[in-house]
């Protein structure tokens, strides 16, 4: 069954700075899929999140497309509410002093903090109560951002981010989630991905580290100097040799209940 695209790219150059960053990239990711884009430090990966989230724009051209669920013009706070995007960064000094529950009400807003003049209605209330449930976070719901490890952090900026995603489109886009965490955390924070994964959240995940790829993930896009180089499934792409060549150097695969370690 083919859904609609969630995002599409057409031919898309964009550049930062006096550089072109991503040269010629077309992507699709359809409704329910989920992803993992890998690269090489620098390759264009957190570039490319940017152009999804319309904080970057392209360079104009005839053939140059960009359509998110369905639409090329966004109001940015709308789109970020809706693609359910994890930052690696806390929103804002705010948000230190806001409770885990609080935290995840921001999200309705995009906001650092709840603002006095923010209106938050029953049903923001409810499903704030629904998404902390399923980031099992009930134990952070009063304890203060800025007093969480960075495990129980990313957690709530997880439920945050998912918010306002209710409906047809729930879809999480993450940038390197397991970067700061113990291996307990990155281990709490993959299995509860999975859970989401599995009650149908979609996930495009944004990763050099090869233990992130949820057993979930079955799509693999590789990038290397601004390009996609491969784009299929990841038993064809999750290899040694596939794996070195983008990477440089050899490296070597396990496999493991579902996951792959890479050394
Ligand atoms: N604000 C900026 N201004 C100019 N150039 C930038 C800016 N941010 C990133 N770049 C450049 O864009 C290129 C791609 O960076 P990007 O952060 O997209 O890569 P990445 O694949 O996400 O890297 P990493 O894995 O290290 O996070 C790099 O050469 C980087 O120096």
């Amino acid at each position: 069954m083919t859904t609609d695209p969630i995002i599409q790219l057409e031919h898309v150059n964009v550049a930062r700075g006096n550089n072109i960053i991503l040269h010629d990239l077309s992507l699709t990711v359809r409704a329910g899929e989920h992803l993992a884009i890998l690269g090489p430090n620098g390759c264009g990966k957190s570039t490319l999140l940017k152009t999804v989230t319309c904080e970057l724009y392209p360079i104009v051209s005839p053939e140059t497309q960009v359509h998110i669920m369905g639409r090329a013009r966004w109001d940015l706070t709308e789109l970020k509410r809706r693609m359910g995007v994890v930052a690696a960064d806390l929103p804002g000094r705010q948000t230190l002093t806001t409770t885990g529950f609080d935290a995840i009400l921001t999200g309705f807003f995009s906001s650092s903090t709840l603002w006095p003049n923010l209106h938050v209605t029953d049903a923001m209330r409810e499903r704030a109560e629904e998404v902390l449930h399923l980031v099992g976070g009930e134990k952070l719901r009063d304890k203060f951002v800025g007093e969480m490890s960075a495990g129980q952090q990313r957690r709530i900026m997880i439920g945050r981010a998912m918010a306002g995603t209710a409906g047809e489109a729930q879809m999480l886009l993450l940038d390197e989630p397991s970067n700061a965490l113990d291996l307990a955390a990155q281990r709490d924070l993959r299995e509860m991905l999975r859970g989401l994964a599995q009650k149908g959240v979609a996930i495009l995940l944004i990763t050099h580290h090869i233990a992130d790829i949820l057993p979930e993930i079955e799509r693999i896009v590789m990038m290397r100097d601004g390009r996609i180089v491969a784009d299929g499934s990841k038993k064809e792409l999750l290899t040694a040799e596939r794996l070195s060549g983008l990477f440089g150097g050899e490296i070597h695969m396990t496999e493991r209940d579902g996951y792959w370690n890479a050394w």
